[in-house]
Parts: C-alpha cells; structure tokens; sequence
C-alpha cells in the first residue's frame, strides 16, 4: 500500500446466508483524491463491496484498508474518516435541509461554531442555500440527493462513498450532481467511491473505474484508457426485421471483432469501419434484414463491457442475455 492509496481492496469474498455467493474475489486500488467508480449491473456485487469498506457488514475473506485503517481491526477509526451515502435516503422529511446537516453534526460531536460554519459552506457548495430552512419534504428528488451528500460531507470525510447516487433521478437533475461532484473532486479534499449501473456516468465523473460482474472485477483503468485499449470502430446498424437472427450473418465476416444485437439493432466492432460498412451491410441484406440507418463511431464504454464481460449492457443496467454472433466475440 503506497500512502497516496486511500482504499485497498484484495481478495474480498463474501456469500450471504441463502447461498449467493455476492463477492468472489474483489480487488482494486483507489487513489487519494480520485473518484472512483464500480460499474456494474443490479446484483454484480457493488453495494456488498461498499458496505465492506464502510465496516456495515463483514467479508468472508480478504482485506480492505480505508483511510489507512483496516475496516476488521479498526472498524471504528474506519467510521470516523469516512462518509456513507446509501441507496436509500437517510434523511428527515419532517425536518429542514439546515436540521438535518446539524443534527448529522451533533452525531458527529462537532463543536457548535465549526459545524454552523461547515452547514453553511455545504448548503452553498451543493446548492442548498435557498432552500436551506424549507422541510425536506417539499425537495425534489435531485435536491433530497444533494442533501444526503452533504449529510455524509459534514464531519470532513477523508473518504467519501456513494451507492448509486443519481438511481431514479431525471437526467437535469443528474447532470447537476455530476457538476457539484466534479466541484468536490476539483477541491480534492475527499476521495470518492461510488456505485454506478450507468455507463454514461462512470465515463464522465471517474478517474478510474473497475467493471464488476457476477462478484469479480473484470477490468480496471481510466474510462479512455480502457476504451483506447478496443481496436477498431463501431458501427451501428438499424435493421427491419430480428436483430437477434440477423447479428449471426456477421459470424466469420473479415474485419469483425464483436457483434450483437440490441432491439432493432445490430452493433458490431470492426477492425476498420469505412472499408467493413459494405460488408455488414451487405451480408445483413443477404440474411433478409434491410439496413435502414449505419452510424460509425468510437468504441464506447458499453463496448469495453461487451468485451470483457461477454454480454452487453442495457439501459438501465440490466445486461442482456449473451446474443453474440457465434465465435464472433472477444477476438480483438
Ligand atoms: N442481505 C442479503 N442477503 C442475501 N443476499 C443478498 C443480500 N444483499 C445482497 N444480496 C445478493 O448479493 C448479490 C450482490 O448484491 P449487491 O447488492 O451487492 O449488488 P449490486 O451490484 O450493488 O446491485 P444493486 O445495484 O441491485 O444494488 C445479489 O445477488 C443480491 O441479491
């Protein structure tokens, strides 16, 4: 462990009582200062690993260290330098944003003058002020969230984490957290670990992310490093017709490294995508699926956890059942 790591992770397993095995031998590096994501779909294991780290539940082996302190043996100096955001809110609804941010204070036995000062500065840097003495009740939901980062900011964390902090917020109210992440980030003062089933969200707000999948870190790095390391272009073509039949009339073509199909499209990474373009479109057409649009692009990060996972990402995080065209799949 370097002393600018502020999260060590090696090793975690963890099965619940039932039988799921949550975690199969989680391991990664957070830097001090950095935000760092864990991607992945509902049950891949994110929030078992956060709630290791922030010692509200107990691994079955392994070791993690947070903040310097070792979350088995120093469980309490661990609480003390850190700040947990669930997924549920853990706010009063019945008392204002300013109640809440100084009972969180008193909790943490602030002293008086510090914590009004610390309520004010929050209540500014993640845009409370004007509602600042309204219930929490009358908040919308991006507010309330806004509100729940502040409450795990209060006592000057050293380590921040967040278990999907923008689930269930419309897309404003999302990017205006994104900012006030950002914000946080460009004062470095705290390290954040979030959780995340949005792709778009992983590339725009981490430093570094690891994709986790059915309780192990597939792949780790920088959002751009990991999609600079995928070769080739994707091309993304809008078909009439069985997208999932018409993916497998890209099986053995020349120059395609991936391909699947999502809806009414097939996405395929190719080698080049100018010179594969008629190609795809033309073997789609003999297997009697008219090509009605062709978008080229960069690979993306849904790309990067199509390739190491094996399956693709949807929407919401949920990853679709393997619909790869035979031995088309990992060959880059
Ligand atoms: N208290 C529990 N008892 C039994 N099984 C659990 C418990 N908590 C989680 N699990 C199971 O462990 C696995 C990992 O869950 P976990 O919540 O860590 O995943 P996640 O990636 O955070 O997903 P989500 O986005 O849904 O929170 C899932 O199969 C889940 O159903």
């Amino acid at each position: 462990m370097r002393a600018s790591d502020a999260i060590v992770v090696e090793e975690l397993t963890k099965r619940y009582r039932g039988g799921v095995q949550a975690l199969s031998g989680v391991s990664f590096t957070v830097r001090e200062g950095e935000i760092y994501g864990l991607l992945g779909p509902n049950g891949a294991g994110k929030s078992t690993t956060v709630r290791i780290l922030a010692t509200l539940t107990r691994p079955d082996s392994g070791r993690a260290v947070v903040a310097g302190h070792d979350v088995l043996r120093e469980p309490g100096q661990v609480r003390r330098k850190i700040g947990y955001v669930a997924q549920a809110s853990g706010v009063d609804r019945w008392a204002t944003g300013r109640e809440n941010l100084l009972l969180q204070g008193h909790l943490e036995r602030m002293p008086g003058r510090e914590l009004r000062r610390r309520v004010d500065e929050l209540l500014q840097q993640l845009g409370l002020e004007e509602a600042a003495d309204r219930l929490v009740n009358t908040y919308s939901g991006g507010m309330r969230r806004r509100l729940d980062i502040a409450m795990g900011l209060v006592h000057r964390p050293a380590v921040l984490f967040l278990d999907e902090p923008t689930t269930g917020l419309d897309p404003e109210s999302r990017a205006l957290l994104w900012a006030d992440l950002e914000r946080l980030r460009a004062q470095g003062s705290v390290t954040i670990l979030l959780t995340t089933h949005y792709l778009e969200e992983a590339d725009r707000l981490c430093d570094r992310l690891a994709i986790i999948d059915h309780g192990r870190v597939i792949v780790e790095g920088t959002p751009a490093g990991l999609k600079a390391e995928l070769q080739g272009d994707r091309v993304t073509l809008e078909i009439e017709g069985d997208a999932s039949q018409a993916v497998r009339a890209l099986d053995g073509l020349p120059g395609v490294l991936e391909a699947v199909s999502n809806g009414s499209e097939v996405v395929a990474r190719v080698s080049e995508g100018a010179t594969a373009i008629p190609l795809l479109v033309t073997a789609l057409e003999r297997a009697g699926a008219a090509v009605s649009a062709v978008t080229l692009s960069r690979p993306s990060l849904d790309d990067v956890y199509l390739h190491y996972t094996g399956h693709r990402y949807r929407g919401e995080g949920e990853p679709e059942e393997a619909s790869l065209a035979a031995g088309a799949a990992r060959r880059s």
